[in-house]
């Protein structure tokens, strides 16, 4: 593992890349924190904080990520749609990593390929929000912008944007990732263990029709094991942490000169991710992201035409740089077949090489009858479909799937093989923000396009 350096005031620190020019872009999503002296201390103290990730480990997922683009990795990028403080227990760490690991064991075999675990884990604590303020019998508060911003409490003192909370951010991420380096490098993901973990799900009689599947992978196993495969050398696996960079703030006070290379990294994270709503190409995130060495993600809703595409990647991969840039396309499950295939054909004419994700959550949000923010089951695997039809007629790669999900027995989607329905809401909607795949459905999901990605 590479050493980084470590700045002491980013302000000063020198050469400087151009890490401040966002300072004087129009910037949107950003807090109103209340205390300035607070908001000061807080900016200092991330900045002599050790990186969180070290640079080495940055360009080994910048590789992994061109060889997806080139259609021979897949990317799974999975996690709660907001972190929570109060959430970064031993239990739900484990279970969200157990998750990602047993959907990635199915993945492997279903493309036949190398699966990049990521998750939306260990810092995804900031969100950008449709509405400043949320009204709850007639009080209106401020609206809760994640817990590196204010909490989910509604009350005035919970929804103040609280500057001390990025601190408390930055230990948080540190703690869950140190967790997740200890489960993945010391025995929890042997391939034995993930490969008895899914046994469970197709235990369950709902689950049959994935059982012919399930039996093959068995097989496979079996079959690794006759021929003597060493299955210590399969205990540890990579697993790569990343959030939504949208508190650039944060993102600039934990970035860091790699001493190797004298270039900047964003050390909060391995990969970070430019949301739908923060994506102008002449605002303050596009001009930050394009600065640090990190891989980067945009999201690009279904209003995106090729031209914002093709002026993404000359901002954000002025030098088609393999594995630099990930567009993650969220259209919606109606939108995709029409609207992607234009997108895809023009960025592959200008002879860029982005590594395509779909996001098949955040097109297909609905409010159920009984009130609250959800997505149907169907909805969400009739976009991932779509993303794999337009990709296969169009002959370019379908690299990697990114998702809202936990590794508990939630109700928060609707539907399933063994469907939640909207009054288990009422006593297991556990989401501060965007509702997630429950442990059971975001396997049925890796069953699926397993499928799909063996039929290629
Ligand atoms: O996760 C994404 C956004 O933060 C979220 O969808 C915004 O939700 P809102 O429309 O309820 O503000
Ligand atoms: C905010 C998010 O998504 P988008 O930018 O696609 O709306 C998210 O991924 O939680
Ligand atoms: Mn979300």
């Amino acid at each position: 593992m590479t050493e980084s350096t470590v700045t002491s005031a980013p302000s000063t620190a020198a050469p400087n890349h151009g890490l401040d020019n966002w300072r004087e872009l129009a910037i949107s999503q950003q807090p109103s924190w209340q205390d300035a002296a607070v908001h000061r201390s807080s900016l200092q103290e991330l900045s002599t904080l050790p990186p969180l990730v070290f640079a080495g480990e940055v360009d080994v997922l910048r590789e992994r990520l061109a060889s997806a683009a080139q259609g021979k990795a897949f990317l799974l990028q999975g996690g709660d749609c907001a972190e929570t403080f109060d959430g970064a227990t031993a239990d739900k760490i484990s279970a969200r990593v157990k998750t990602i690991l047993q959907m990635a064991v199915v993945l492997t075999y279903g493309a036949s390929l190398p699966v990049i675990k990521m998750g939306r884990m260990a810092g995804q604590f900031a969100k950008p929000r449709s509405s400043n303020d949320e009204t709850r019998e007639g009080v209106t508060l401020p609206a809760y912008r994640g817990d590196m911003v204010n909490g989910y409490e509604f009350t005035p003192e919970s929804r103040g944007h609280d500057a001390s909370r990025m601190v408390w951010a930055y230990h948080t991420s540190a703690s869950t990732l140190n967790l997740i380096r200890a489960f993945t490098q010391g025995g929890f993901a042997d391939l034995r263990l993930v490969h008895h973990w899914n046994k469970g799900f197709t235990a369950n009689p709902a689950h049959s029709r994935y059982e012919s599947l399930a039996r093959e992978i068995d097989r496979a196993v079996r079959f690794m094991e006759a021929c003597g495969a060493d299955f210590d050398a399969l205990t540890r696996v990579e697993f790569f942490a990343s959030h939504e960079a949208l508190l650039l703030e944060y993102e600039r006070a934990l970035t860091r000169t790699d001493s190797r290379t004298g270039l900047p990294y964003d050390t909060s994270a391995h990969f970070l991710w430019i949301g739908e709503r923060t994506r102008d190409i002449d605002g303050a995130h596009i001009d930050f992201l394009s600065r640090v060495r990190n891989p980067i993600g945009v999201k690009l809703g279904p209003g995106t035409s090729p031209d914002d595409a093709l002026a993404l990647i000359d901002k954000l991969d002025p030098n088609r740089e393999p594995g630099r840039l990930t567009f993650i396309t969220r259209m919606g499950a109606k939108n995709i077949r029409e609207k992607l295939p234009n997108l895809v054909s023009r960025v592959t004419d200008s002879g860029a090489q982005v590594l395509w994700v779909t996001d098949p959550m955040h097109g297909n949000t609905v409010t159920s009858p009984n009130g609250y923010k959800t997505r149907n089951f169907d909805d969400v695997m009739d976009e991932v479909r779509g993303f794999f039809e337009v990709h296969n007629e169009l002959g370019t790669f379908p690299g990697g799937l990114h998702v809202e999900m936990t590794g508990d027995d939630v109700a928060e989607c609707l539907g399933g093989a063994d469907p939640i329905d909207q009054e288990a809401f009422l006593d297991r909607y556990e989401s501060v923000c965007d509702p997630r795949l429950n442990h059971m459905q975001s396997l049925e999901m890796a069953f699926l396009v397993a499928g799909a990605l063996s039929r290629r």
